[in-house]
């Protein structure tokens, strides 16, 4: 049986990535999120704790990674994420490709916020960058509890900006709209059932 088809869904921070993978699921296709996946790693007993331990002790609470003392770490070392990565990243792939192989859907979709930069677009058969405008991104993380200006430009910085994830991705989703998303959404699996027929 040929393996099931791999969507790779990206966009930067509130684009509406988890919004339009739901609207994927609701088209019956069995969705990944990295973040959800990061969220697992760091609660307790999850695979992260002991190696994050070993990286940065003071970032264990309770038996959990904890995001505040990270964030805290982050701010004060510009080194302190591409470490905070070197760690996460390889259990993240570990955990998406546990997925892969058990899942049972013809449509896999994996919402990956930094798909291009650490080079999994090259596992897909189809990547979609989610995207709208600036002002619409910022007022939508700007909303977020605790979430600042300051935060809010440093993830930023951090990200593939906007414009070259939707020149390299192979469809584009505008989520200014949750309608234009939908339709969108339509799009993308009409052309993948006519790629499965
Ligand atoms: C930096 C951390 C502590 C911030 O946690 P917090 O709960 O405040 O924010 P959250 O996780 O929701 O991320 C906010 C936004 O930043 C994005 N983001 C997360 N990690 C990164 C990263 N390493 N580089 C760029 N963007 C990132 C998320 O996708 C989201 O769009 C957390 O994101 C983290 O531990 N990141 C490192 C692990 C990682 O690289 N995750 C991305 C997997 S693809
Ligand atoms: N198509 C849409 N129309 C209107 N609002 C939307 C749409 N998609 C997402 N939103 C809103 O934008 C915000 C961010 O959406 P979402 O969490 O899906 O983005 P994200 O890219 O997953 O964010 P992050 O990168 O921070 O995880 C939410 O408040 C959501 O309700």
């Amino acid at each position: 049986m040929s393996r099931p088809f791999r969507i790779g869904l990206t966009g930067s921070i509130g684009m509406g990535k988890s919004t339009t993978a739901g609207m994927f699921a609701e088209e019956g296709v069995a969705v990944w999120d990295a973040d959800a996946a990061v969220h697992r790693l760091y609660g307790r007993d999850g695979a992260a704790v002991v190696p994050m331990k070993e990286l940065r002790p003071d970032a264990i609470v309770d038996g959990a990674v904890s995001r505040e003392r990270l964030k805290l770490w982050i701010a004060g070392d510009d080194a302190a994420l591409g470490r905070i990565e070197a760690v996460v990243h390889p259990l993240v792939a570990e955990d998406r490709n546990r997925f892969a192989r058990e899942a049972t859907a013809p449509v896999l979709l994996f919402d990956i916020p930094l798909l291009f930069e650490n080079g999994s677009d090259r596992w897909m058969d189809l990547t979609v960058c989610v995207s709208t405008s600036v002002r619409e991104q910022r007022r939508r993380v700007l909303e977020r509890e605790g979430m600042t200006a300051a935060a809010f430009e440093r993830i930023l910085s951090k990200q593939m900006p906007d414009a070259e994830k939707r020149a390299r991705a192979d469809r584009i989703i505008d989520t200014t709209t949750l309608d234009s998303a939908r339709a969108g959404v339509r799009e993308v699996m009409k052309d993948v059932e006519t790629r499965l027929a």
